[in-house]
């Protein structure tokens, strides 16, 4: 179901932001328009759109970092953690010194802020790097570190643009599954392209298209699995399929419907036989 406001009567949470009819103009141009929506204390939400539609901006909105051209955004929290795309450059304090100045700001005390670093620290597998300095640690270091930095301060209102972006495999994963933990206690807002972490952590979408802001309430995006008898391994693995399992000559994929349709004739036009397609569950 899309409707552009989730609101009003039916709310049944704590309304933690609310938005009435925000409009940003950067430059004189018009990047978001008639945004309205309710947001309920503890939810999850992707914010989904394609290049350049305005997902950042929005992010930028709630997190206070741009004001609103016009219209109203009331936010009924404490903290908000904000994680940009891009970490700041050239930052000459170490890693781990930094994230304890992060901390100590916070009026943590030593202990604590020695067990909850290492804790993150380990988790993120960034033990290697705490003594670098920021600005030679590498962009997923760093991306980390701001990840980090945005949980010290233990925000009701956790704000990520494109969180796994830069982020190898493994801590994909274990960022995905601290979101998830962290769902429970506090509100989870992110920018992203991928499908995995809107299946793993949202429970709503906000799709942003030609300036405006709609909201889906449901999360799970349509997937088929495919499962083809192939002749050549090569073949497949150049496909580079992020969801692939094989054994023997058989792969079984699951890939996004819109994209179904140009794998399956990539799969057709390099002899593999297709045994079965089926929707995901
Ligand atoms: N500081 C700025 N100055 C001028 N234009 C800007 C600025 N920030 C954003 N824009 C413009 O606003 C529009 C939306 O940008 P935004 O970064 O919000 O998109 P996005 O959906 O996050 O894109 P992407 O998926 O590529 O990260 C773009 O046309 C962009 O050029």
């Amino acid at each position: 179901m899309l409707n552009y406001l989730r609101s009003g009567g039916g709310s049944v949470g704590n309304v933690i932001l609310e938005a009435s009819d925000l409009k940003k103009e950067i430059d004189g141009k018009e990047i978001l328009q008639h945004v309205s929506f309710q947001i309920e204390e503890h939810a999850s939400i992707a914010i989904r759109g394609s290049n350049g539609s305005g997902k950042s901006t929005l992010l930028k909105l709630l997190a206070g970092i741009y004001d609103p051209t016009s219209g109203k955004l009331v936010r009924n929290a404490k903290r908000i953690g904000y994680v940009p795309e891009h970490f700041p450059e050239n930052l000459r304090f170490k890693l781990k010194e930094y994230l304890t100045l992060v901390a100590t700001f916070q009026g943590m005390s030593e202990t604590d802020i020695e067990a909850e670093l290492s804790e993150y620290i380990r988790l993120f597998g960034i033990e290697p790097f705490t003594n670098t300095p920021l600005k030679k640690c590498s962009k997923g270091t760093k991306q980390k570190v701001g990840i980090l930095q945005a949980l010290l301060i233990k925000p009701d209102i956790l704000l990520l643009d494109e969180p796994l972006t830069g982020l190898d495999t493994s801590s994909q994963l274990n960022l995905m599954a601290m979101l998830e933990k962290l769902k429970t206690k506090m509100t989870i807002i992110f920018t992203t392209h991928e499908d995995l972490l809107v299946d793993n952590i949202a429970d709503q979408i906000f799709y942003v298209k030609d300036g405006r802001v709609l909201v889906h309430t449901e999360t799970k995006s349509p997937h088929l699995v495919i499962k083809v008898r192939f002749s050549n391994k090569s073949v497949l693995l150049r496909l580079q399929l992020n969801e692939m399992h094989i054994e023997e000559d058989i792969a079984i994929i699951t890939v996004s419907k819109d994209k179904s349709d140009d794998l399956l004739r990539k799969l057709l036009n390099n002899n593999c036989s297709v045994l079965d397609v089926r929707e995901r569950i």
